[in-house]
């Protein structure tokens, strides 16, 4: 009856965005983490009284912040014990990096084992939070004694980084203005994270490659027509296509902002107000360029029957994945629309810096 490890993490990542701390044991200790982003300061000044804490960023974070990753991917800063949420959020909030910017110097730990502290990045990336966690040493009862949600880290790290297993929940006819004849398919993935869509149009030969888009989801381009990038005419260019064929499959996929979530997008938005580039506005939050899994599309094809397809993209990496995958792209199908002022410096720095062809 209880809770298997997907649904603890689920519980977890639920717990963190609420900013309820979650306890993370492994074969080197116990540890409390809190997200810094939604950390309540009441909770704060208890997590301060636990013992000596550190605040885990990501290297990218680490490196604007002139903190050293002793750890790599990581650094563990040294948390003051009458550390305020406002330095908390200083660390973890690129937002106020250009007028704030003397935030150190910052010690940071080295040696010991970050294990922990890495998995507490990794579950507030999960839950689409800024990837910065507090991390603070605790006894082995303790999540018992506080009813916290308690994970065994050697165990959900991998399943963390597997692909979760996706179950078709249904499938209806919506006509489409760009092809009547569609149906829509509903994915579930096992983890309890969000749903992905699949868009059928007409009733592609399973034999043959199928007409096929991968399009991550943008709330800004996709509904409120944002001229910043090119999501919106893409999505728009790729039904009409499959529309005129009389066929093909479009994927609607969860993974908005190239998987930080519309929250950290919106963040990244007000520092390219800053003058940074896309990639450079990830970085500066701790994320890296792209933190998408496209190996999702390529599940959802194969569920849908589909070996080989004619990839709607002008993005190599999905591709690359595709293929590594076991799907077969026999044709790269270019999708060059929605180009304005407003994000030929968007797409130049995706052709620069991400490779796509243009
Ligand atoms: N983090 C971040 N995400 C963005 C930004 N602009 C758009 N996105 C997201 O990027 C995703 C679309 O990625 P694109 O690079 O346009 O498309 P692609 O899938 O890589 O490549 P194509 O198949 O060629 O379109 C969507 O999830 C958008 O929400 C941005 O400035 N920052
Ligand atoms: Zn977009």
């Amino acid at each position: 009856m209880g809770p298997d490890l997907n649904e603890t993490l689920a519980r977890a990542r639920g717990d963190l965005r609420m900013g309820v701390p979650v306890v993370l044991s492994g074969a080197i200790g116990t540890v409390l983490v809190a997200a810094a982003e939604t950390l309540p300061a009441a909770r704060l000044t208890e997590v301060l009284a636990l013992g000596s804490c550190d605040l885990a960023l990501t290297d990218r974070r680490a490196e604007t912040l002139k903190a050293r990753a002793y750890d790599g991917d990581l650094a563990r800063v040294i948390v003051p014990n009458d550390a305020s949420m406002a330095w908390v959020h200083g660390l973890a909030d690129p937002s106020e990096d250009l007028s704030q910017p003397l935030k150190g110097p910052l010690a940071t730990r080295r040696g010991g084992d970050a294990n922990l502290h890495r998995l507490g990045i990794a579950l507030c990336k999960a839950a689409r939070l800024l990837p910065a966690a507090l991390v603070v040493p605790v006894n082995a009862g303790f999540a018992g004694e506080n009813g916290l949600v308690e994970i065994v880290a050697e165990a959900a790290a991998p399943l963390m980084a597997a692909l979760p297993a996706l179950d078709h929940v249904v499938s209806a006819r919506v006509p489409l203005r760009a092809a009547e004849n569609a149906r829509l398919h509903i994915f579930r993935p096992a983890d309890g994270s969000d749903e992905h869509y699949a868009i059928e149009i007409g009733r592609p030969d399973r034999a043959k490659p199928v007409l096929a888009r991968l399009h991550s989801a943008c709330f800004t381009g996709d509904l409120l027509g944002s001229l910043k990038c090119d999501c919106g005419p893409q999505l728009n260019a790729a039904l009409a296509q499959m529309g005129q064929e009389g066929e093909g499959v479009l994927l609607y996929l969860q993974q908005e902002g190239r998987g930080i979530g519309l929250a950290n997008k919106m963040r990244a938005y007000a520092l390219q107000d800053q003058g940074f580039d896309t990639v450079e506005a990830n970085h500066r939050l701790g994320f890296e360029d792209d933190e998408r899994d496209f190996r999702l599309g390529a599940q959802i094809l194969g569920k849908l029957g589909f070996g080989a397809v004619r990839l709607m993209t002008n993005n190599p990496a999905k591709i690359a994945m595709m293929d590594a995958s076991g799907i077969k792209v026999t044709e790269r199908v270019p999708l060059k629309v929605g180009h304005s002022a407003h994000n030929a410096r968007y797409l130049a720095v995706k052709a620069e810096k991400s490779g796509h062809l243009f």
